[in-house]
C-alpha cells in the first residue's frame, strides 16, 4: 500500500518472483471512467474507490497468498480488505510528496496524472495501530526492501 509513485508495483513484481507467489494489480481492477478520471486530473471519491474495494474482495476471497499491490489509502479501505482476508498483511510504502512527485512525473507510460499527489497525500491515513503493517521508508534501494518483506513474511 501507499501512494501514487510509492513503488508498490515495482517491490511487488520483485516480491512476486523471489517468493513465487500470484500478483495482483489493483490499478487492473479500477473501472474504466475511474481511470479516466485519474488521467484527467480529478481525484477518485469514496464512491469511486467502492466498487473497486469490493472487486478486490472478493478476489482476495478466492485466492490465498496473493501479493495486492493497492493505494488502501484510507483505515476504513483498509479495514474491508482484512474483512474479506483475516489476517491480511501490509506493507507501507512511506514516501514524502516530493520523490512521489517525481517518480510519477519521470515514469512516462502510465495513465495517472501526477496532478492527482497532492490530493494522494490529502487522502492518506497513514497505518497507525493496525495490526499487520511493516512499514518501509519507499526510498530505499528495491533489493533492501525485497529482503526486508520477505523477511518480515516469513517471521
Ligand atoms: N525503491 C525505489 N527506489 C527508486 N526508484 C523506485 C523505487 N521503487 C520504485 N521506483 C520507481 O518509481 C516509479 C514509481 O514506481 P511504481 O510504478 O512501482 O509505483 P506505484 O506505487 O506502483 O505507483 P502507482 O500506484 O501510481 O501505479 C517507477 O519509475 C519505479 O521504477
Ligand atoms: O485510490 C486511489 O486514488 C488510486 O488507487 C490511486 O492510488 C491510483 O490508482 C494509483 O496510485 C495509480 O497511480
Amino acid at each position: 500500500m501507499g501512494v501514487a509513485g510509492s513503488g508498490k508495483s515495482t517491490l511487488a513484481a520483485l516480491l512476486a518472483t523471489h517468493l513465487q507467489r500470484p500478483w495482483l494489480e489493483g490499478d487492473a481492477f479500477h473501472t474504466e471512467a475511474s481511470r479516466r478520471k485519474m488521467a484527467q486530473g480529478e481525484p477518485l471519491t469514496d464512491g469511486d474507490r467502492a466498487s473497486w474495494l469490493a472487486s478486490l474482495c472478493d478476489r482476495l476471497r478466492l485466492e490465498a497468498g496473493v501479493i495486492l499491490t493497492c493505494s488502501a489509502l484510507k483505515r476504513s479501505y483498509r479495514e474491508q480488505l482484512r474483512a474479506a482476508a483475516p489476517g491480511l498483511r501490509f506493507a507501507f510504502l512511506d514516501i514524502d510528496k516530493a520523490e512521489a512527485d517525481r517518480r510519477v512525473r519521470t515514469r512516462g507510460g502510465h495513465f495517472f496524472s501526477a496532478s492527482l499527489i497532492d490530493s494522494q497525500f490529502d487522502t492518506l491515513e497513514p497505518p497507525r495501530d493496525e495490526p499487520g503493517v511493516l512499514r518501509l521508508d519507499a526510498l530505499r534501494p528495491l533489493s533492501a526492501l525485497q529482503a526486508e518483506v520477505a523477511e518480515w513474511l516469513a517471521a
